[in-house]
């Protein structure tokens, strides 16, 4: 769970970890992918900012209210409880895709409280 009160962010890192984790019994694992769920959107502004995405060959013209292209490059998404966003964090060999930089802006005023659900892949 995060949350977050007027000024407060979260600065541009990745979910995944540079090296894997490793648990008691042993197995090691990284984070395969985010779900990032908002439950709390009583505030403005406090997108959740990926800077390294691009959507120049969208198909179609997205819905403004659920995302948009941030000025600086990048896409965003505005917290709407209910809502959520899905992405994969590892490539195909199982090292961290660095286009998946994300970050969370400052929320300006108001409550912004989310959850996040983190798939493992296990390393054999
Ligand atoms: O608050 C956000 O929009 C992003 C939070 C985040 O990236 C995280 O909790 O790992
Ligand atoms: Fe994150």
């Amino acid at each position: 769970m995060v949350r977050y009160q007027p000024g407060q962010k979260f600065d541009l890192h990745h979910d995944w970890y540079p090296t894997l984790q490793r648990l008691k019994d042993g197995r090691r694992f990284n984070r395969i992918a985010s779900f990032f769920v908002y439950l709390e959107d009583d505030c403005a502004e406090g997108e959740t900012y990926f800077p390294y995405i691009e959507t120049g060959n969208l198909q179609r013209i997205p819905d403004e209210r659920k995302f948009h292209v941030h000025e600086d490059g990048g896409i965003a998404f505005p917290p709407i409880a209910g809502n959520a966003v899905f992405w994969v964090n590892l490539l195909a060999n199982g090292t961290g895709d660095m286009r998946v930089m994300h970050a969370g802006l400052p929320v300006v005023e108001g409550l912004k409280t989310a959850m996040n659900l983190w798939p493992r892949r296990y390393a054999r």
